[in-house]
């Protein structure tokens, strides 16, 4: 796979024409998210207009419930058609694998292909200190998100979203077939903002990272296409 197909851009914006414009200055971005502020916006038909284009689609919905409601909605997301979902670990592993299982549900009554379920395992926002006065969680941040890692593998997702500070850890412990998937890149010509657990993505991908996700250094800067350049440069280093 190309380095640049290993990017997924966030399409963090409130409404869809934002993301239809978006997705024409950036035709070269292969992999786009989906997540909560676009889809609550308006709803499933982003999906189709991305599929529309050809693009692969990471629906980001961060499913957090009890079993019964996150089997529903992964049963429904399931039959969009869609390559990655996202649950959070912290709904167990019960409810991990019972959505696990919808998903392979849902898929086959719309006859589409199944997403790969990823387990969020610890927000890339959270400090060790906010996980620790905060959160109250009596372990280390690369403790804590390896456990919440192994629950989702036990539980037979096909991976987890991680930090990439995190990353190199959870690959050697993990094996070559999990799905590793990270946000909170930032390269050194960007604002952090609200990510606290960062890499940029030359390091991303050389720690072990499938997919890197990355929103506002692209689709914030004032030239979109400049900064996605400017990333695919940095990756285009990397020796495979
Ligand atoms: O599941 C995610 O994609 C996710 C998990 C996480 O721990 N941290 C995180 O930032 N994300 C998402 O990744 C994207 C990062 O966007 P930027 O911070 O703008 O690059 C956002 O859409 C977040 O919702």
């Amino acid at each position: 796979m190309s380095k640049a197909n290993q990017i997924i851009v966030a399409l963090d914006v409130p409404d869809k024409e934002r993301a239809i414009t978006l997705i024409k200055q950036l035709p070269s971005v292969t992999f786009w998210k989906v997540g909560l502020e676009l889809f609550v916006s308006c709803g499933p038909v982003i999906l189709e207009i991305l599929k529309s284009h050809n693009k692969k689609i990471f629906l980001d919905l961060k499913f957090h419930d009890i079993p019964n409601t996150v089997i529903g909605a992964c049963r429904t997301a399931a039959g969009y058609g869609i390559d990655l979902l996202t649950i959070h670990s912290t709904v167990g592993k019960d409810a991990l694998k019972a959505a696990k299982d919808s998903i392979n549900e849902g898929a086959t009554t719309a006859n589409v292909q199944p997403p790969k379920l990823i387990a969020v395992s610890l927000l890339t926002s959270i400090s060790a200190s906010q996980l620790a006065f905060e959160l109250k969680i009596p372990l280390e941040v690369p403790e804590y998100s390896l456990h919440m890692v192994l629950m989702a593998k036990q539980a037979e997702l096909d991976g987890a979203v991680c930090s990439p500070q995190e990353v190199a850890q959870l690959r050697d412990i993990c094996g070559k077939d999990f799905l590793l998937v990270c946000p909170g890149i930032r390269p050194n010509w960007a604002a952090r903002g609200d990510q606290k657990r960062t890499l940029t993505p030359f390091q991303t991908i050389q720690a072990g990272a499938d997919y890197l996700v990355i929103g506002r250094p692209i689709t914030a800067a004032i030239e979109p296409e400049v900064a996605w350049q400017k990333v695919c440069q940095e990756l285009s280093s990397i020796v495979p």
